[in-house]
């Protein structure tokens, strides 16, 4: 599983282990493992050039004391000062004493700094980190500019300068880095978007901080081991109803596909048996003759773990409320989402999974579009809260929270082909699959988005895909995660 904390945990975390070690041990190895990665993304350092953006705070520190290590094995290294006179003094001397050349960011203007920076074949930046509130300030947006201008290499320290750690929100301009070399853990920051996106490759340095830090993380993210153990795989006492059937309330004379979509997803989430109920029997059991189909509505669909209902419903708000009566787990998808009463789902006794991408999420929460991709965890943890709900807020970065709090999960391994449409319906079928077999909301949501955002790409490869292709990878994605 990898973790991420946010700032007052780090800074708590970083205290304790202070108090333990002798002064600037943690600093060093920052520095040491800062500097190791620079070297390894230039290939050579001798007789390269580097520039450090130097900010106020220990981010720049770090910046120092890497470029110091850099400069004795023979780089040329010019420091940056946006804050002369508050500037890290130890890790400034350090650089002095290696040899590097320090130069004012603030009063050079155009001149010194961006010559600098246009020659460079690396930059350094360690303006702001975990310190920095709000988007880049007035004093380093040159800088920032003429790196953009320069298309050179970036290695961010700790975070990239501008975006918010605990967040992932970034409001106003950020530094892009193509490299973080991030300390101690990963931020909320590093694994959601935009802010992701401003991290580029992440690589984290073991400072010693994972032995003081507490349970649970703020933000999990699942890995393969993570997921193999959740897969439900069938033993030798299973048979079709052990394994688990979900019920598949969807679709409409409008919107058939959605429903054939769903139980495609459905078919392949580990469930023994799929049940379909609605108005688009006939296209379901054309696709997929082991459907059992009913049009009688979900009460008299047979015995079912788990519903889902929602993709392509359009305005039946019956067979939504009549599955939130149910017993069993529920996920909420699409049209479900805008039909179902928040009063209804919060009585649910058993668990309910909602499944918004950020245009359903703002309808909800009663906001623009834009506000929610801007702010992804908390509007996913509002939701959670709102309804009293596991959310899973589709996108870039797929988050998904459970009302009791604890750590939210991310999920990354999706890609942008897999905004096609009815690749939602497919996920749902999955998530929904993946609940009759046994697991919570939290894992089933988080185990569905990681095998579908799998599946896209596998069945992508850097090409376009409809949603159809993102279901039969899914047994790929399946295979790829067990290593069979
Ligand atoms: N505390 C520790 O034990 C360690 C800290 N480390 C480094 O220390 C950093 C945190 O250092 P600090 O607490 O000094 O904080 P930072 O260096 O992140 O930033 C604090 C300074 O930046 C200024 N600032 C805030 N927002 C800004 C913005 N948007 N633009 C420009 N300047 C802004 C503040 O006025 C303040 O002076 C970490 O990110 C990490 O790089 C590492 O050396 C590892 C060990
Ligand atoms: N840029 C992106 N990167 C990765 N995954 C994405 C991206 N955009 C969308 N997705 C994923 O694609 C799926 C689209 O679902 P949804 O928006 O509900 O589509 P539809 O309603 O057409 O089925 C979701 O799983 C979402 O997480
Ligand atoms: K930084």
């Amino acid at each position: 599983m990898r973790t991420a904390y946010g700032v007052e945990t780090v800074r708590a975390a970083e205290r304790e282990l202070m108090a333990r070690l002798p002064e600037g041990v943690l600093m060093q190895r920052a520095a040491a493992g800062l500097a190791v990665a620079c070297g390894r993304l230039m290939g050579r350092v001798y007789g390269r050039r580097v520039v450090l953006l130097v900010g106020s705070g220990d981010n720049g520190g770090d910046a120092l004391y890497a470029g110091a290590r850099l400069a004795r094995r023979g780089a040329g290294v010019t420091a940056v000062l946006l804050a002369p006179e508050r500037t890290h003094a130890g890790g400034l001397a350090a650089l002095r004493g290696a040899g590097g050349t320090v130069i004012s960011g603030s009063s050079s203007g155009s001149s010194g700094a961006e010559v600098a920076i246009r020659r460079a074949d690396l930059v350094v930046d360690g303006i702001v980190g975990i310190g920095g509130r709000g988007g880049l300030r007035a004093d380093a947006l040159p800088l920032a500019e003429a790196v953009r201008e320069a298309r050179v290499a970036v290695v961010a320290v700790d975070l990239p300068s501008g975006v918010d750690a605990d967040s992932g929100e970034v409001n106003g301009e950020a530094l892009r880095a193509d490299l973080t070399v991030t300390f101690g853990t990963h931020k909320p920051g590093l694994l959601i978007d935009p802010a992701r996106e401003y991290a580029g490759t992440v690589r984290l340095v073991d400072i010693g901080l994972g032995e003081v830090l507490p349970e649970p993380a703020e933000l999990e993210a699942l890995q393969h081991a993570d997921v193999a153990r959740l897969l439900p795989v069938p033993g030798v006492e299973s048979d079709k109803y052990r394994r688990g059937v979900v019920g598949i309330a969807a679709g409409s004379a409008r919107y058939p596909g959605a429903a054939v979509l769903a139980v495609a997803g459905a078919l392949r989430g580990g469930a023994g048996a799929v049940r379909y109920v609605g108005p688009a029997a006939d296209a379901v059991i054309a696709r997929f003759p082991e459907v059992l189909v009913s049009d009688q509505g979900p009460h008299k669909a047979g015995r079912v773990q788990a519903w889902v209902v929602g993709p392509g419903a359009g305005e039946d708000a019956a067979t939504v409320a009549e599955v939130l009566g149910a017993d069993v787990p529920v996920l909420i998808d699409a049209d479900g989402l805008r039909l179902a009463d928040r009063e209804a789902v919060r009585r649910r006794g058993a668990p309910t999974l909602m499944t918004p991408h950020a245009g359903e999420a703002a309808a909800l929460l009663g906001v623009a579009r834009a506000e929610v991709e801007g702010a992804r965890l908390s509007a996913v943890r509002e939701l959670a809260a709102r309804y009293g709900a596991t959310v899973l807020l589709k996108g870039s970065t797929t988050l998904v929270a459970d009302p009791a709090g604890g750590a939210v999960r991310v999920n990354a391994t999706g890609t942008g082909w897999l905004a096609t449409a009815g690749s939602g319906d497919v996920l749902s079928g999955l998530g929904g699959s993946l609940l009759a077999a046994g697991l919570t909301a939290l894992d089933a949501g988080s185990v569905g988005a990681y095998l579908h955002g799998l599946a896209g790409r596998l069945a992508s490869e850097g090409a376009p895909v409809g949603a159809q292709d993102v279901a039969e990878g899914v047994g790929r994605a399946w295979r790829n995660v067990r290593g069979v």
